[in-house]
């Protein structure tokens, strides 16, 4: 008998299917949150874990939220501690996911991540305020390099599945099912307007309103070029999952 992230479950042996773990990086562009993205197998505390990342792309603030907030089981909230408007871009982040927790009432896994410590000489976000918050938002909290320690980077993933897993056994029922595309959910509508997040909006992709996740082995992965970093260690490739990225 195997264990299942610490709990021996009936059936389960180290042949089971890898636990799918989806996860979204939010961040202002530019805090680097593509620099170690991927879709990968890994082995979280002896467990195989699939997991699939979403890396967003907004400019400044959160777009389109409904189809990362309904999708990921974590939130990496991602900043650049040489910017300042990326840190304050990382509040409006973990102030949506608290709104979206208290209106589904569920709890919503989320970790802080400063970038780029690699430039601490050129900060304009102290370690404190960092701290502090995560601290605010009850969330883990990590100062990395993506460019330079891709071990500490990998252990901030691996954070964010164990947080992922902790939800996923409380409430595995919970997990999205699916993702919506294109029109505005009621209950959306106040969300964005408190939050003033204008640009939240639904008005992407294709003419369905509702569309079943593709699983694993239905998603059509494609390969896209190394990230610098990747480049770097010699990775040979990326794989992400198409509908979320670079489409
Ligand atoms: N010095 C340093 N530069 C980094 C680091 N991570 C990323 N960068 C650089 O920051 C710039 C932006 O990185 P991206 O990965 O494109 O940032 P992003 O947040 O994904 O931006 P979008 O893809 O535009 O949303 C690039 O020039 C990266 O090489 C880091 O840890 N240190």
């Amino acid at each position: 008998m195997s264990s299942v992230f610490g709990k021996p479950r009936a059936g389960s042996g180290p042949q089971s299917a890898p636990l799918e773990v989806n996860l979204a990086i939010l961040g202002r562009r530019g805090a680097g949150k593509s620099e170690d993205t991927y879709s990968s197998e890994e082995t979280v505390d002896h467990q195989p874990v699939h997991l699939r990342v979403m890396d967003t792309a907004d400019l400044d603030t959160p777009r389109n939220c409904e189809r990362y907030l309904n999708w990921a089981h974590a939130f990496l909230v991602v900043y650049s501690v040489d910017s300042r408007q990326s840190f304050d871009s990382s509040s409006s982040y973990l102030e949506l996911l608290a709104l979206h927790a208290k209106e589904t009432q569920r709890s919503i896994p989320a970790l802080l991540l400063g970038n780029k410590l690699d430039m601490a000489q050129y900060r304009q976000v102290t370690k404190a305020e960092g701290v502090a918050l995560a601290g605010r938002f009850g969330c883990l909290f990590f100062e990395v390099s993506a460019c330079l320690d891709f071990e500490h980077v990998q252990h901030v993933f691996h954070e964010a599945v164990r947080e992922a897993r902790r939800e996923l056994e409380k409430s595995p029922l919970t997990r999205p099912l699916f993702i919506s595309e294109e029109r505005a959910l009621p209950h959306q509508a106040p969300l964005t307007a408190r939050h003033g997040l204008a640009s939240c909006t639904f008005n992407t992709l294709s003419t369905v309103s509702l569309k079943e996740m593709p699983t694993v082995a239905q998603a059509k992965l494609v390969t896209v070029k190394s990230s610098r970093a990747q480049s770097k260690r010699k990775a040979p490739t990326l794989t992400l999952l198409k509908g979320f990225k670079i489409f």
